[in-house]
């Protein structure tokens, strides 16, 4: 692992974590430089995985993990080409933590198997592996500036004093923090100190960079800053990325690519877009703010598997999902008369919650469903929990696909 070992030059470094303990810690240092030619492959290249169908990348990340635990199971594959940015999202206690402890070798492989640029690692011993992770609560040294605590790196593969502090010079001025460099971690903000656990990640050229919540521990003015920052680091980096976030925000912004865990399974992946547009689990579609149903679809109407049905732009049969956004629907308190809107429900407030400068209604009755107002018309319409409201969604503003 790139960024620390069990103990820092002079001792003082985080205690090293049985193999399977919580919360995820670095363990030791890469010691193996990349192999190199990798860079610059064909991101998709490589033959299909004759068990999950998926494609097996000569060059990136090639992984199936499974890890059984007395009452939890993992088992997801994933694949990456060298540049790609992976987010692992998920609810609490879906295995995102499992997944990249297996990755970083921390947490040991039931079954399955884990390959980065077409070679095992799992006979590579794990302070050997090219592995770079970057913790939420950064992990620095604290007895060492910045300048040594990116020069460690560097140090434990090899590299003698001078050039590990010039290659670490070079990563905190790449990091807009060469003014930082004799600095101590608790003189940095919580950005600064991000970045400088980033640099120490990246200046052992990891192949592989892990990072766990990476802007979880930062106030919400530095996250966007750190947000910003590294989005441009790991656009540059050549190598794959797998992140893991709660933050859809995080995931859609850093990522190229989401795989969204339930379950220790991973039941959706694709582009941001993708999935925003098509979400297949109620998490999901509330992670991006949509209304989501299940229905069997026939022409322009879907029966809804419990409710009503709705009626949609797109044509389809068989099963389908519906989803809208909560500012697609217009809430009335009398039953409207003549509304074009086909799909109309009789609903009551569960409840009212301020987002920003709108109001969010949950409903329940005929369709549980959220609804987006603006404060004004919240009072206008003299909303409160368990007032009786007709909910209207246009056809226009639906979206179906297969389920
Ligand atoms: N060391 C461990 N020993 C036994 N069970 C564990 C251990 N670590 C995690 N688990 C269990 O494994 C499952 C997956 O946990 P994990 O921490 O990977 O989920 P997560 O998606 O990272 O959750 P969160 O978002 O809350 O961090 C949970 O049921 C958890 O209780």
């Amino acid at each position: 692992m790139t960024n620390t070992r069990p103990t820092a030059p002079d001792g003082g470094g985080p205690a090293r974590e049985p193999a399977d303990s919580r919360p995820l810690r670095p363990a030791a240092d890469d010691g193996a430089r990349t192999p190199s030619g990798a860079d610059g492959e064909a991101r998709t290249g490589g033959n299909l995985d004759p068990a999950g169908g998926h494609p097996r990348p000569a060059a990136g990340l090639d992984a199936r993990l499974v890890v059984d635990r007395p009452a939890f199971r993992l088992d997801i594959t994933l694949t990456a080409a060298p540049g790609d940015v992976v987010a692992l999202l998920g609810p609490n206690g879906a295995g995102k933590t499992t997944a990249l402890r297996a990755l970083a070798g921390l947490t040991p492989l039931t079954d399955g198997h884990l390959r980065l640029d077409g070679t095992s690692l799992e006979d590579t011993p794990t302070e050997s592996r090219p592995v770079g992770v970057v913790f939420q609560d950064y992990l620095l040294f604290p007895h060492l500036s910045a300048l040594d605590n990116v020069a460690f790196g560097p140090r434990c593969r090899g590299a003698g004093k001078a050039e590990a502090r010039a290659q670490a010079a070079a990563w905190l001025e790449r990091m807009g923090l060469a003014g930082h460099a004799g600095a101590k971690p608790r003189r940095l903000s919580g950005g600064q100190a991000q970045r400088v656990a980033l640099a120490r990640a990246l200046a052992t050229r990891p192949r592989l960079l892990l990072l766990d919540e990476p802007l979880a521990a930062l106030d919400a003015r530095t996250r966007l800053e750190v947000r910003a920052q590294l989005r441009r680091h790991l656009a540059e980096f050549e190598a794959v990325s797998v992140l893991v976030t709660h933050d859809p925000l995080d995931a859609m912004v850093l990522a190229d690519r989401l795989v969204v865990v339930e379950h220790g399974r991973v039941v959706q992946e694709g582009t941001p877009t993708d999935i925003a547009r098509r979400p297949r689990t109620d998490y999901i579609a509330q992670l991006v703010g949509l209304n989501l149903y299940r229905g069997q679809a026939a022409g322009h109407t879907v029966r809804l598997h419990a409710g009503p049905a709705i009626t949609t732009t797109e044509e389809l049969s068989g099963p389908v999902f519906v989803a809208f956004p909560p500012s697609a629907v217009t809430l009335f308190r009398d039953r409207p008369s003549g509304a074009s809107a086909r799909n109309l429900w009789h609903c009551e407030v569960a409840g009212l919650e301020t987002q920003g400068d709108q109001i969010r209604a949950a409903l329940t009755g005929d369709l549980p469903l959220a609804a987006d107002l603006t404060t004004v018309a919240a009072a206008e319409l003299d909303l409160h929990p368990g007032a009786s409201v007709w909910a209207t969604v246009k056809a226009t503003q639906t979206h179906a696909y297969p389920a």
